[in-house]
């Protein structure tokens, strides 16, 4: 992976970085580093995230997924952390990326449209949750077990469950003897894509998932104390003194169809990560060259508070793009596609720091298993240094959980802290509309 920074720094951008604060943070890349590496080598809750290239048994997965590697296809049932990795994964990587349908929301119409267009008794299942109780998982894995007998297909022949050691997901599937594998220990969800948290549907679809970690080893292997000689850090230490110097929003821009969820998981990752007392980047979504068609005059000359993540393969497919037979249109003679979108891409980070606004470029060397390993690795340990920078409490989600509390208790009609705020906040509306 290769980061370039050029863009960012206080010379071409506002916000950017002086040189001089890079080499300050430099040192404590250094030390950020040294607390990382401590946690890996103990195991400690989250910094074992960084350690799951070599900690992950691709041969464990390959044997559970056995009994369904004949499927054409696979549904993924889990949501976030336990959905977003396999997606990324499998829509960069697999021959027919419909091949892969996630069911991460409670949409009845989506749901119901999804199982009806499936041909069930060719689907694998695969339900991933790490606690075991989250609703939207559970309630979707009781819609298309329903769905499967409703068709006759016997769906404990097609599924693979990965969750924690207990909770309701872990007992259903003790209960019916199904295929389960462990969620790895103290790995939060969103930093376990490189497990078989993530790993489960690329393996049912014939993806290198060898080469996957062997991706994210490489990009274990280049971490070190300094950000000139990492990709990731510099990565990291540029968004967070980017962050410092007000680029409070930071918009991922793929310049590659296959990498559209990427930078949907990314934001999970941030934003869970770093969002806390009071502070962290707001994660953003682009897709190049697509949205320079939506976005980018936002991006260029709206509030200077942003930072643009450009991502992309350096090796691209061929598609010639057929002569024109139209003078107007010569310029495109001779060219492909990939020309074209690079063009773009070359186009559009020139043109931030031609508007004085920062831009961070991301390259993989092509889209294949070790480069996307790579790039996921490298994205999370550059997400783990930037809450040592910040000082933040990296791998817990406590703002989250409040919403998944509230959520059971309204469904189970309990009143609770969480009830009582959304009750209050029900009577003001209506007072609200009323007064109107
Ligand atoms: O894997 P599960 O326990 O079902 O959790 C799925 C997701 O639930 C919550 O929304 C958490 O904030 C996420 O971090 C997690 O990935």
């Amino acid at each position: 992976m290769h980061v370039d920074i050029g863009a960012a720094l206080a010379s071409a951008a506002d916000p950017g970085v002086e040189r001089a604060t890079l080499d300050d943070l430099d040192e404590r890349v250094a030390a950020a580093h040294e607390r990382i590496e401590q946690g890996r080598n103990k195991g400690e809750f989250g910094y074992a995230s960084l350690n799951l290239p070599e900690a992950t048994d691709a041969e464990t997965i390959h044997d559970a997924v056995a009994p369904v590697a004949d499927a054409e296809s696979v549904i993924t049932v889990g949501i976030g952390g336990s959905a977003l990795g396999a997606k990324t994964i499998t829509e960069a990587l697999a021959e027919d990326p419909g091949s892969h349908v996630v069911l991460d929301n409670v949409d009845p119409e989506h749901v119901r449209r999804t199982l009806d267009g499936l041909s069930l008794a060719d689907t694998a299942i695969n339900v991933v949750s790490r606690s075991g109780t989250t609703a939207e998982t559970l309630a979707n894995f009781l819609v298309v077990r329903e769905a499967y007998e409703d068709r006759g297909v016997d769906w404990t022949e097609r599924i693979v469950v990965t969750t924690g050691e207990s909770g309701p997901l872990r007992a259903l599937a003790d209960q019916h003897d199904l295929p389960t594998l462990p969620v790895p220990e103290g790995v939060p969800g969103r930093f376990s894509a490189l497990s078989a948290v993530g790993l489960v549907p690329p393996a049912i679809l014939g993806i290198d998932i060898e080469g996957l970690l062997a991706g994210g080893q490489q990009a274990a292997d280049d971490l070190a104390p300094s950000l000139y000689d990492s990709p990731a850090y510099a990565y990291g230490a540029m968004a967070y003194a980017l962050e410092e110097a007000g680029a409070t929003v930071n918009a991922v821009m793929p310049y590659a169809e296959r990498l559209e969820s990427f930078g949907e998981w990314f934001a999970q990752l941030w934003a869970e990560s770093l969002g806390k007392d009071g502070r962290g980047q707001t994660p953003a979504r682009a897709l190049g060259a697509t949205d320079q068609h939506s976005q980018l005059q936002l991006y260029r000359a709206g509030h200077r508070d942003k930072v643009v993540t450009f991502v992309r393969p350096r090796e691209r497919a061929d598609v010639s793009i057929p002569d024109p037979d139209h003078e107007d249109l010569s310029y495109l003679a001779g060219t492909d596609l990939g020309g074209l979108i690079d063009a773009e891409y070359e186009a559009t980070v020139a043109s931030l720091p031609a508007a004085d606004q920062p831009a961070l470029e991301v390259e993989i060397d092509r889209l294949d298993a070790e480069s996307v390993g790579e790039l996921l690795y490298a994205m999370e340990a550059a997400c783990v240094l930037v809450g040592e920078l910040a000082d933040v409490e990296t791998f817990t989600q406590p703002a989250v959980e409040w919403g998944k509390n509230a959520t059971r208790a309204l469904i189970r009609g309990e009143a609770t802290d969480e009830t009582a705020v959304i009750d209050e906040r029900e009577r003001l509306r209506i007072g609200e509309t009323e007064s109107l």
